[in-house]
């Protein structure tokens, strides 16, 4: 572990060993270092495995890394058993993190933890040091698990649900109203192994001193007053956190990565990025109409898939890109992205929704789902391509959609373009200077640095 100096305020982050995880957390953490830079001294806490990935990437140098050996599965096969991976981070994890704290040299001011790890609560507690809660997910998504047993209560979660995927929920404070069928797949489909911990995860979430959401504030107004009013914790909404400080310094670097040179040479609007997300995939037979689709629409893609590259590429090669990672913020703010294609993560919804481009939406398991609802039904800036699993969508649907979302001459097109224009705005002014994310981000960061000077007035 690197030496931390022990006059200023130190904060050690814990993230969820996840990339739509890890990611907030550590531009989060950039964001903190970047605001205050000689207040602050930030470690980051990871697997040796996660060390390995991201040891590399450009951060200040008030941020140090720390790592505990590789207690959980391996990220490279994670999707292999979801189940066994996600125990292994609620129990194999606190007692590494718990001994690697209590070696810390410098005293600790606060932890952040990604809510998924509900554990360091107690850790905090034993170690008497204040935490912040970080849920990696929308806080519509917090709201529909906060509110389970109303769910429950109106017969909308459990047996008989099958039967039930049309009827809307509008019951839920600060959601808007949603079909059964657009609910966290734990509540009701094939990720219900997993509830417990997500049930788990928002209760003790609303424990911690400190309750942030990874929202821009604008979009999720409603959801995040109804918790504002109703919890003691004080709450923030970060906004998007994304690496948006650095942007124009990478927009001008001299080592363009060969895919975005790539991108230099198409015109404006014309490619279509396709990323269905770091671990789940989707059957053979889908993946078949999906590589048939987007060729026979006829528009060029930069397609991010690992293995077998030769599969998603047509016969010549000069319409298509394919490769298996890319910066993708910045691909998606590069001019010639005309749509994109998601598995709607959680934070690519969020850079979606910052570079303002239309998305067609193929949600595959949890959050994605309401997130795929949101995009569509309430941002209305994209369209749906996966409707369920037993759903087969067939390449003459793909073709139309995709059709659809590039074309900006359409009715449809130019609309949903307009609405994409709409969001984009929304979301710069929340990380503009005194907007919404900027400001509870430095009200969070004085709620720290008063604890900081308590602890060193002791
Ligand atoms: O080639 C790539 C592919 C992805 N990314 C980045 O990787 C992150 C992926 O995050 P996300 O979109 O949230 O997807 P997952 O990694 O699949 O996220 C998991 O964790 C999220 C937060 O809990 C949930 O919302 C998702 O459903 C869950 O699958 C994003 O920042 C992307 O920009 C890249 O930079 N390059």
């Amino acid at each position: 572990m690197d030496r931390v100096d022990s006059s200023r305020c130190h904060v050690v982050a814990i993230p969820y060993p996840g990339r739509g995880h890890i990611n907030p957390m550590m531009n989060l953490c950039k964001i903190i270092a970047f605001r205050r830079p000689l207040d602050f001294v930030i470690t980051f806490i990871v697997t040796e495995e996660w060390l390995g990935f991201i040891g590399s990437e450009p951060k200040s140098d008030n941020i140090h890394f720390a790592t505990i050996p590789n207690v959980i599965p391996s990220e490279l096969n994670r999707a292999a058993d979801f189940k066994e991976f996600m125990n292994a981070t609620q129990t194999k994890m606190e007692h590494p993190v718990e001994e690697l704290l209590h070696r810390m040299e410098v005293p600790i001011s606060v932890l952040i933890y990604d809510s998924y790890l509900s554990w360091v609560l107690n850790v905090g507690k034993r170690m008497n040091i204040p935490v912040a809660s970080l849920f990696p997910m929308s806080a519509t998504v917090f709201s529909m698990t906060y509110h389970y047993d109303l769910l429950v209560k109106n017969g909308h979660v459990g047996d008989n649900f099958s039967e039930k995927v049309e009827e809307v929920v509008d019951y839920l404070p600060g959601v808007a109203p949603i079909r059964v069928a657009d609910l966290v797949t734990c509540f009701n489909g094939k990720g219900k192994e997993v509830m417990p911990i997500a049930l788990q995860t928002v209760s003790m979430a609303t424990k911690a001193q400190f309750l942030l959401f990874v929202s821009i504030y604008e979009l999720e107004a409603q959801a995040i007053n109804a918790f504002k009013s109703k919890l003691c914790t004080p709450i923030y909404a970060i906004g998007p956190a994304i690496p948006y400080y650095n942007f124009s310094e990478v927009q001008n670097d001299q080592n363009t990565p060969d895919y975005i040179k790539w991108l230099d040479h198409q015109p404006e609007a014309s490619v279509l990025y396709i990323s269905q997300g770091s671990f789940l995939s989707v059957s053979d037979a889908q993946l078949e109409e999906i590589i048939a689709g987007v060729h026979e629409s006829g528009v060029r893609y930069m397609w991010i898939t690992r293995g077998e590259p030769s599969r998603y590429k047509e016969e010549n090669g000069e319409k298509g890109y394919v490769i298996p990672w890319c910066d993708q913020l910045r691909v998606l703010c590069h001019g010639s992205i005309g749509a994109f294609w998601s598995h709607c993560g959680w934070s690519s919804t969020k850079e979606g929704a910052f570079s303002g481009v239309p998305m067609l939406t193929f949600p595959i398991f949890w959050d994605q789902v309401p997130n795929s609802k949101m995009i569509v039904d309430d941002w209305k800036m994209g369209k749906r391509v996966r409707i369920n699993d037993d759903i087969l969508v067939s390449r003459e649907e793909i073709v139309k959609l995709i059709r659809t979302s590039m074309d900006r001459e359409s009715e449809e097109g130019k609309e949903m373009w307009k609405r994409a224009q709409d969001v984009k705005k929304i979301c710069g002014q929340a990380i503009a200077e005194g907007g919404s994310a900027q400001t509870d981000i430095d009200s969070f960061i004085s709620e720290i640095l008063k604890i900081h000077s308590g602890i060193q007035k002791i």
